[in-house]
């Protein structure tokens, strides 16, 4: 694809992230000229529900994913990320707490006829572009009648709305890493590494920022260097990193890593604007309101429709490779991490564990990664 086409899909999908959450609607077409008008349920108004049946002719139906369905008691089998609810009685306050709200004993569901839906249906694609705008990816969904594209298009423009074709959702991500640059670089002592640069990265696609902290001389500029570089890929957690949570491990990991790296003066500490596990600050502390009812990290991303772990590390592998990074000792307890930087294609030499000193309120959490998503803690 030349650079000018992923510039008009990527702006394009940008746009109507940022129409999702004002609350705006958008339209969502598959190859086959299936079209759907969606919005995001967590901003929707009852008007709302009316208005999109009336522009697309069809009735307004309730998406959800298969997690957030699981969470409501409801199995929608194999290979279904989501299904969608059709209502004679939709309420946007009733669509809301069955998007969000703690399931309700007597099963809100059941008046509900629940459709499962595959990966890549229209339904599907709502839900990706929701969480690309990090919000709940629940839809209210309603199908457009005709299927003529050229029809679609003037009847789009007519209403002003936006036209977001399902590959242009299958590609953001990539995009939005690859149109990762360098932006600037300065030095900056820090408390435990005196000698560390910072070099920002902005993605054209999305706008979302990174950064690498250089370390001493990670870059090979000394000659003889003999060990590859310590490098930490850090997703953001500004209630650990900033605030000293103690409910994670994020905050002691990060210094732990930066010592390390400091001892050496040869790392790498890739900061990634992926908060929450990059379902952002918002939703994490949604996330956290359910664990303070009792649910744990993997069970309250499920509860909100995400899934365990929304992260990619591909902005983290176009860094190290901008950096002319391609053999590294990674300090790290995650194994998708290792086998998604060793899925690009870089060496890591040796895996280097870092395990942080229990408290009474980061000890589930710590046995919860150990447990469910299989971290490498001892
Ligand atoms: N959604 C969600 N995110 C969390 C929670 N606790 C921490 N995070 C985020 O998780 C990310 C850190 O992930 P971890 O699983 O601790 O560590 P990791 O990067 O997977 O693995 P290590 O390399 O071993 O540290 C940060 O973005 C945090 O903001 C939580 O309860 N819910
Ligand atoms: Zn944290």
């Amino acid at each position: 694809m030349s650079s000018s086409n992923i510039n008009r899909t990527y702006l394009k999908v940008d746009r109507a992230c940022a129409e999702l959450r004002r609350g705006g609607a958008v339209v969502v077409r598959l190859p086959s000229g299936e079209a759907a008008i969606f919005k995001a349920v967590e901003i929707a108004h009852d008007n709302d529900i009316v208005e999109l049946k009336t522009m697309a002719g069809s009735g307004t139906l309730l998406v959800l994913t298969a997690n957030r369905m699981s969470s409501l008691g409801h199995s929608i089998g194999q290979n279904k990320p989501c299904a969608t609810l059709s209502s004679a009685a939709h309420s946007a306050a009733r669509a809301f707490e069955m998007a969000l709200g703690q399931p309700a004993t007597d099963g809100p569901q059941s008046s509900y006829t629940i459709i499962p839906e595959k990966a890549g249906s229209l339904a599907d694609n709502t839900t990706r572009l929701l969480r690309v705008a990090k919000l709940i990816p629940a839809a209210f969904m309603a199908r457009l009648r005709f299927r003529d594209i050229a029809m679609q298009d003037r009847w789009a423009l007519e209403n002003n709305l936006l036209i977001i074709e399902a590959r242009d959702v299958d590609h953001y991500n990539e995009d939005a890493a690859a149109s990762l640059r360098e932006t600037t670089r300065a030095k900056v002592p820090l408390a435990l590494a005196e000698d560390a640069e910072i070099i920002m990265f902005r993605a054209a696609a999305g706008g979302e920022e990174h950064f690498a902290v250089l370390i001493g001389d990670p870059l090979g500029r000394d000659a003889g260097k003999d060990k590859p570089p310590l490098v930490r890929l850090h997703s953001q957690c500004v209630t650990g990193d900033v605030l000293g949570s103690l409910k994670c491990d994020c905050g002691d990991q990060l210094k732990a890593a930066l010592g390390l790296m400091a001892r050496e003066s040869n790392g790498i500490l890739i900061y990634l604007a992926q908060e929450g596990r990059d379902i952002g600050m918002l939703n994490k502390m949604r996330a956290y309101a359910l664990q303070d009812g009792g649910l744990d990290t993997v069970d309250a991303n499920h509860m909100l429709g995400f899934d365990t772990d929304e992260r990619s590390f591909l902005p983290a592998a176009n860094i190290l490779q901008t950096l002319g990074i391609s053999k590294m000792r990674l300090i790290t307890n995650n194994p998708d991490k290792i086998a998604q930087i060793a899925a690009h294609g870089f060496e890591i030499s040796e895996r280097i564990s870092l395990d942080i000193d229990e408290n009474p309120f980061n000890a589930d959490y710590l046995k919860t990664k150990k447990t469910r998503t299989g971290h490498l803690i001892d």
